[in-house]
């Protein structure tokens, strides 16, 4: 079975924690030994947004801020590098053929950001596609997709699962500026409709949530339905 896993900065870097990126690398390993070809792609986190609001304030653009949230995630992609074993690629790939080459050598691969006007979760379901991934995780800091954003509104509900056309229409509500917070952005929603692609929105704050939920769809987050998709499959069934 061949995986994405997009790591949220929020879950992998709120700040600075070896403990924290510790316990993301066990579970991408165990993954790895359970048999799992594994491409991983880091958010910027709490690091990022300090940056990213110390250079609007000094009156930088868009594309400038985005330009440094994507320096930040390459540097929390060398954090998860740091913490995972020998079967790592240690380079953080750039672009998706050296990251597809990587998995297809047999070696774990890890992204970051790509380039301005997108987040990583755009990047995570670009990857998934190009590499025909099984199943894409969204392990975020928040246990799904709901109805409406639950920090600000008590009476959003949370989709057990949608279909992928129905993401789009949640997401595209979010505002999208350096920075902002979403479960997934706007670009993945639709590339994850287009692929067609099997996905997964969990909580990822404890990474040992993520284990159960790629290889047995255990997981209490939200199931993307892809229509017209294959029927889901799990490596250990
Ligand atoms: N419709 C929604 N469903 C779930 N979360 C939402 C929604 N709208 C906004 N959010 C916010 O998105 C946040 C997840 O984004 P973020 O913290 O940036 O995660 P990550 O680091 O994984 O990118 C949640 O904390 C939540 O407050
Ligand atoms: O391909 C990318 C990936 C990231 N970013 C920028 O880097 C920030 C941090 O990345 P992300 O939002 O994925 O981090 P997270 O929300 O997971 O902390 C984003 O808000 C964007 O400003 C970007 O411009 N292009």
């Amino acid at each position: 079975m061949r995986v994405v896993i997009s790591i949220g900065g929020s879950v992998l870097a709120p700040d600075l924690d070896p403990e924290r990126v510790e316990g993301h690398a066990s579970v991408v390993e165990a993954l790895a030994r359970e048999g799992c070809e594994i491409g991983a792609v880091v958010g910027g986190g709490g690091v990022a947004r300090d940056y990213i609001g110390a250079a609007r304030d000094l009156g930088a653009n868009e594309v400038q801020l985005d330009q440094i949230g994507i320096d930040v995630t390459r540097i929390n992609a060398r954090l998860l590098i740091a913490a995972l074993g020998p079967q790592v690629d240690p380079k953080v790939a750039h672009d998706y053929e050296d990251a597809g080459d990587a998995i297809r050598r047999g070696d774990i691969s890890v992204m970051g950001g790509v380039m301005p006007g997108q987040t990583t979760d755009a990047v995570a379901a670009a990857f998934a596609e190009y590499v025909d991934a099984d199943l894409l995780v969204y392990a975020t800091s928040v246990d799904g997709v709901f109805s409406a954003d639950p920090k600000s509104d008590p009476d959003a509900t949370k989709f057990e699962e949608m279909a992928a056309g129905e993401l789009v229409d949640v997401i595209a509500d979010i505002e999208m500026s350096a920075g902002s917070s979403a479960p997934v952005d706007l670009l993945a929603a639709k590339l994850i409709e287009r692929a067609k692609m099997r996905t997964i929105v969990l909580d990822g704050t404890d990474p040992k949530r993520i284990e159960p939920a790629v290889l047995r769809g255990e997981h209490s987050g939200t199931d993307i339905i892809p229509e017209g998709g294959d029927e889901p499959t799990y490596w250990a069934q």
